[in-house]
Formats: C-alpha cells, structure tokens, sequence
C-alpha cells in the first residue's frame, strides 16, 4: 500500500517561470497539479461556482459558449483588489478542494502543486514544503510580454501589483530556484528533487 505523498508547492510571480520549472520536475515523474489551468476548468463547469462568479461580476464574465470571458474577467478584477479579493474568495476554496481530491490518488513520494498564489493566500501553511521560482522583475516583464500577445507592459505591472512582492515570497520558501537566466535551472532541480527525496527518506 502506497503512503501519502509529500505536498511541494511551486510559486512566483508572474512570468517567473513557474511552468516551465514545474515542467522540469515533471520529466523527473513528478505529478504536477496546475492550480491556475485547474481553477479556470472548474471556473468553465461547475455550476455552483459559474453562478456565484454571475452574481459577482455580472452576465459578461461568460461567453455565448459557456466558458468564462478571461480578458473582461481579467480586464474587471485585476485593476480592483476588493472585486479580485471577492473573486478569489469564490475560486480559491474550490481548488483547494479538487486539490486535495487529486492529490489523495497519486502514489509518488511527493506532488508539486504549481499556482501564482500560494504565499498571498496563505495556502503554503498546508503544504510540506514551497519552492518560489525567482527572476528579476524587469525579465519577468518582457518575457510575458513575449508570451503574451493580448497583455500591454501597464497589464503585467497592474498584476504584480496584485502579487506579494518577490523578496516576501523567497523569505517564506524552503527551496528558491533562480531563473534569471544567469544560473542554470536544471541543476537546481535536480538538487532539490533530491533534497525532498532525502527528506522523505527515499
Ligand atoms: C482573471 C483571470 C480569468 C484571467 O485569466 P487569463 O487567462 O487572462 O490570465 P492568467 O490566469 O494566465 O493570469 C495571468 C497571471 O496573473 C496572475 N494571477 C492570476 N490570478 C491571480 C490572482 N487572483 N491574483 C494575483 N495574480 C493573479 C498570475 O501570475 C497569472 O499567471 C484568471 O487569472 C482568474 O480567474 N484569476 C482568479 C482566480 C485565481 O486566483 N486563479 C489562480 C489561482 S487558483
Ligand atoms: N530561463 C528562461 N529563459 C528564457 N525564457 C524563459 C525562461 N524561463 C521562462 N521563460 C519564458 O518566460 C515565459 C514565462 O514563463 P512561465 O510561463 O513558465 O512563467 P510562469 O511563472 O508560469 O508565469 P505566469 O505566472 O504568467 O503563469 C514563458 O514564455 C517561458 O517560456
């Protein structure tokens, strides 16, 4: 019989690199749960969840489809931190429960929850251990805007606006992985995949 597997949260700010690390401990067979991509499916069909975010923001947040308008979504919440807060309130419960849901299936030594908001939220205190990926504020800019096509320079800083401060997330993590491009990333999580296995005994 399989024993509970260890919970590593993965965080950072906005254009850190968060997915692409996740990636990385993925190849070394890591399950990753996507908190982000998980809370928009949740977001998109249940139905609980879609009426009270009708109630919140209005018909618009859905499209003629069913499925959430993210640029009016994001267009609404991200320039106003209580609508943010109200929505975050709705959302954040819902993953933490599907979390959990996924998390008690999976039969590795340890899982990587990978979400933008883990310290803000304060979700961290229920995990066994948090990696904060790190990249100088300015890369992190112009590599979303290389990502993002639909994002202006003024969206991405009204989100980092809306996130703590890198220096409070790296304070609080038991690992931090430099992506700044001056480190190389893959040694770095070969290091602290072994320092959890370690920890774990395996
Ligand atoms: C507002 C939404 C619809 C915008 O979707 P869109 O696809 O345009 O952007 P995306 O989700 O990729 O977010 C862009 C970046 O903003 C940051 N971000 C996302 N949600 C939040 C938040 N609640 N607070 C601060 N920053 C956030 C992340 O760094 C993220 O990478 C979406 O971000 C959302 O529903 N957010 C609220 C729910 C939430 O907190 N989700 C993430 C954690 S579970
Ligand atoms: N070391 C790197 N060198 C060059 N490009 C990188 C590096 N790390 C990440 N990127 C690129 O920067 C962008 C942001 O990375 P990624 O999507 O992994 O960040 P994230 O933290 O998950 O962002 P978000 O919070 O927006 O979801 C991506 O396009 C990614 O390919």
């Amino acid at each position: 019989m399989s024993s509970k597997s260890l919970q590593v949260g993965i965080t950072g700010g906005i254009g850190a690199g968060k997915s692409i690390v996740a990636n990385i401990f993925s190849v070394l067979g890591v399950p990753i749960y996507d908190a982000d991509t998980r809370a928009k499916f949740l977001m998109n069909r249940d139905e609980g969840l879609k009426a009270n975010i009708v109630e919140l923001l209005g018909p618009t947040a859905y499209q003629q489809d069913g499925m959430l308008n993210r640029t009016y979504v994001g267009g609404q919440v991200f320039g106003n931190p209580s609508l943010l807060e109200k929505l975050n309130a709705i959302v954040h419960p819902a993953v933490g429960k599907d979390f959990q849901q996924w998390a008690k299936v999976q039969s590795t030594p340890y899982v990587l929850k990978e979400a933008a908001l883990l310290i803000e939220n304060g979700t961290y205190q229920e995990l066994d251990a948090v990696i904060v990926v790190a990249a100088p504020e300015d890369i992190r800019i112009q590599r979303v805007l290389d990502r993002d096509a639909h994002r202006t320079e003024e969206d991405v800083k009204n989100i980092i606006d809306r996130q703590l401060p890198q220096q409070e997330k790296t304070s609080r993590a038991d690992f931090v992985v430099d992506n700044s491009g001056e480190v190389l990333v893959i040694p770095q999580v070969l290091e602290i995949h072994q320092q959890i296995l370690d920890q774990i005994g395996r």
